[in-house]
């Protein structure tokens, strides 16, 4: 229930899946401009090269580093795991993880095709789960660590247009709250981060197919800077508060997070008394 010590961004690594564009640049260039080191992962290397550019220009150091690294998150789980070897070996062991790859496609759940749910959900949810299953065990040997998982406002309601997007996004909550559970005890900590419509290029691609429906519900909120939305998710993942809804349920969970505290006392001591014998 306590709060964790914030993260300290200066000299940390932050690898940014989806840094390469929209809202995963801007968090890249946030945590930049607050002294860390940074992987992109994306799949187009010109994107890469170009989004690394523009992030080196807000340097507070000359130690700091950008690097880049082309794979699909989407695909398979030993190519992804290969690129978070080849960050921690160029840049070290990393701190924070910052799920954004992701895209939306719009459309009424008859006229999608049933490949675009699967390609969702590779995308937006194993993409972010391989990633994660990547990094976590360092993370909680070095009891140091932060995931992000970037959700969507469709990620909290499913709405006309968004069968498929929609809950792909809602399996990101599902994951991070189950593993915020199991990791918790190791000091890392689990962000979900549920944007509004952001102007960047992954939104005018959605508009290209958007439902009249969807786009009336999408005009009734106004259309955030994904550099405004960026420096939230950052500050939400360096330091962590809770939620409304994860105040209701506190009492559920400190009492399930008392039981995972016990087991890994149990397990220790088990652990020690084996060593004994
Ligand atoms: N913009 C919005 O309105 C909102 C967006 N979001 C979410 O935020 C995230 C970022 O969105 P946004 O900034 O708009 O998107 P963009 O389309 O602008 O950027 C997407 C990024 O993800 C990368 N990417 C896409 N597919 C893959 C893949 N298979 N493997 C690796 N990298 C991939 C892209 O690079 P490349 O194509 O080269 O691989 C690019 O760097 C997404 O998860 C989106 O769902 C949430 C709420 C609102
Ligand atoms: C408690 C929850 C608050 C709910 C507020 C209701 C807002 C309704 C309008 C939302 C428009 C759709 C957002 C999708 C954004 C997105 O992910 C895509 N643009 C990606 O490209």
């Amino acid at each position: 229930l306590i709060s964790p010590k914030p993260l300290a961004l200066p000299g940390a690594h932050v690898v940014v899946t989806g840094g390469s564009s929209g809202i995963g640049k801007c968090i890249a260039i946030e945590c930049y401009k607050q002294g860390a080191f940074i992987t992109l992962v994306a799949r187009n290397e010109d994107k890469l090269l170009q989004a690394k550019k523009e992030i080196e220009k807000h340097s507070i150091n000359d130690k700091q580093v950008v690097l880049c690294i082309s794979v699909d998150v989407s695909q398979d789980y030993n190519q992804v795991e290969n690129v978070i070897k080849q960050a921690q070996e160029k840049l070290g062991p990393v701190d924070m993880l910052v799920n954004c790859a992701g895209m939306s496609v719009a459309g009424k759940f008859e006229d999608l095709e049933v490949s675009t749910f699967e390609r969702l959900m590779n995308l937006n949810y194993l993409g972010s789960v391989y990633p994660s299953r990547a990094v976590i065990t360092t993370m909680k040997e070095r009891r140091v660590g932060r995931i992000v998982f970037v959700s969507s406002q469709a990620g909290q309601l499913g709405l006309f247009g968004f069968t498929a997007y929609s809950s792909s996004k809602f399996a990101l909550r599902g994951l991070a709250e189950a593993l915020q559970m199991e990791v918790k005890p190791y000091n890392v900590y689990v962000t979900v981060a549920y944007p509004p419509d952001t102007d960047t290029p992954g939104f005018a691609e959605e508009n290209k197919t958007k439902p009249l429906e969807t786009r009336l519900i999408s005009e009734t909120t106004s259309i955030c800077k994904p550099e405004q939305v960026a420096k939230q998710i950052v500050k939400d993942a360096i330091v962590v508060t809770m939620g409304l809804f994860r105040t209701i349920a506190l009492f559920y969970l400190g009492s399930f997070d008392s039981i995972i505290r016990r087991c890994m006392m149990q397990k220790a001591r088990s652990e020690t008394a084996d060593k004994t014998a």
